[in-house]
């Protein structure tokens, strides 16, 4: 639905209308101070519908006014300084790459027109001053002039403590650890789709959590790539645009038994794994089935403190993986990764591990063989202890989301009747999809503070 033009055209209108409603509710709940912590209790039982009480859709910062500014000549820094009595310091030459007048942006496209050839990266100004309307204008030497809105210099202030605030803003990669007492965010499937506070509510506790079961979905095929087209498209692969879960003749995966299927993520023998995964049941087993996820993050942080050598092992050694096949169409797919993936700053970034497609070849120096085992097994041991598992069991309509660069999930075997076979559909999506329609739909609240 919404990829047809008229819905296109049709969504900020109606983003707006429920906008204000979304905004309220995301105040309800302070922002939270750190990245692993105990779950407010507030998140604990995310119920998407009325009162949500889902913590912070960064707020819009309060409405700042200039007092003054000045050039620092022999720094080549501009001061502003802030009614509230701060101070913001901005480099001329980010200035002057940051003119936002039409001849240096396209501003159809919110896209930068100035050429780094056109670049003067030792330019002085001749004039700054606040205007009557508290912007900051600059005169440069050559006569052309800039001027800068205060909220948008402050937003850009590069103090440590406002670079960090507008990297959350954008990236919201604080998150919350969770283990077994955790109650899975739920939400309704039909309200994710027609409403957007719900559908932000959605993606900010996918976000943070890293899974949010949507309850009410149609019992039939179409579920999962309807509600990818309310974040915009989701990814193919070579199972195909959505996939099939069920017990298969000559199954191309293991997933396509009716086997148990221990902690993994999803096919880290692609060099870049689905960011997010949905899975919608149609039908579920009479017997067994049962869905576990662990939060892989939270695993990691253990296994770092408890044994600390095992996860220098899972962050340093690489592993392949192999998958080989004809589905939507042929393929023969060979990865190397880390199992447990740091960023540069050294935060957890991603967990890859399918133990079923781990290929036999391992390319590692003998004497790094068993230490890798033994690293494997503590990491795995952690993620099977009973305080570490969410257990649940879906029923048809029911349709999980979550983040498989994080969570790990398992399924128990089951026993499928020939009247009553196991199925889900699946799909997945990446995050810079999922992100891009969060800031859309939180951008739509901020508009209507
Ligand atoms: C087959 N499918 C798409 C359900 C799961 C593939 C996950 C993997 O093999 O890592
Ligand atoms: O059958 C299930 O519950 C989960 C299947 C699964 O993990 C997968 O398809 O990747
Ligand atoms: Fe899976
Ligand atoms: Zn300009």
């Amino acid at each position: 639905m919404w990829r047809s033009t008229f819905a296109r055209f049709a969504l900020p209108a109606l983003q707006r209308r429920t906008s204000a409603m979304a905004c309220q509710a995301l105040r309800a709940c302070p922002r939270p101070g750190q990245a692993a912590g105990p779950l407010p209790s507030c998140l604990t039982s995310v119920q998407l519908r009325g009162q949500q009480t889902l913590g912070s859709a960064s707020l819009p910062v309060a409405r700042q006014s200039v007092r003054h500014v000045r050039a620092l000549d022999e720094e080549r820094l501009m001061e502003v300084e802030w009614e509230d009595g701060g101070h913001s310091l901005y480099p001329f030459t980010w200035l002057r790459d940051n003119c936002q007048c039409p001849l240096c942006t396209l501003q159809s496209a919110q896209a930068r027109k100035l050429l780094m050839s056109d670049l003067d990266i030792h330019t002085g100004v001749d004039v700054v001053e606040v205007t009557n309307d508290n912007k900051v204008s600059i005169v440069w030497p050559d006569q052309h002039t800039s001027v800068f809105d205060a909220e948008w210099l402050k937003k850009r202030c590069f103090s440590p403590a406002a670079r960090q605030a507008m990297q959350e803003e954008l990236f919201l990669n604080e998150r919350y650890y969770w283990d077994s007492k955790l109650r899975i965010p739920t939400a309704d499937y039909q309200e994710v789709l027609h409403d957007d506070k719900a559908a932000l509510a959605w993606l900010l506790a996918l976000r943070r959590v890293g899974i949010v079961y949507l309850r009410g979905a149609p019992a039939e095929q179409g579920q999962v790539a309807r509600l990818a087209e309310r974040i915009g498209y989701l990814r193919l692969t070579f199972y195909g645009h959505t996939w099939q879960v069920q017990d298969k003749y000559m199954a191309n995966n293991v997933a396509y038994t009716s086997g148990r299927l221990s902690h993994h993520t999803d096919y880290p023998a692609l060099h870049f794994a689905p960011g997010v995964q949905f899975l919608h049941c149609i039908n579920q087993a009479v017997e067994g089935g049962e869905s576990e996820v662990v939060d892989g993050f939270h695993m990691a942080e253990q296994l770092q403190r408890e044994d600390p050598e095992a996860f220098r092992t899972l962050t340093s050694l690489h592993v392949d993986f192999t998958d080989t096949g004809t589905d939507y169409c042929d393929f023969m797919l060979q990865s190397k990764k880390c199992i447990i993936d740091v960023d540069a700053e050294g935060r957890l970034a991603r967990i890859n591990y399918n133990n079923a497609t781990r290929d036999s070849v391992l390319d590692l120096p003998l004497h790094q063989v068993q230490p890798f085992y033994r690293a494997l097994k503590a990491f795995v041991n952690i993620m099977n202890r009973p305080e570490n598992v969410v257990t649940y069991r879906m029923e048809p309509g029911d349709l999980v989301t979550f983040d498989n660069w994080r969570l790990l999930h398992g399924r128990r075997s089951y026993i499928s009747r020939p009247d009553r076979l196991r199925h889900l559909e699946g799909a997945y999506l990446d995050w810079d999809e999922v992100m891009s329609r969060l800031r859309i739909l939180r951008s739509c609240v901020h508009e209507n503070v």
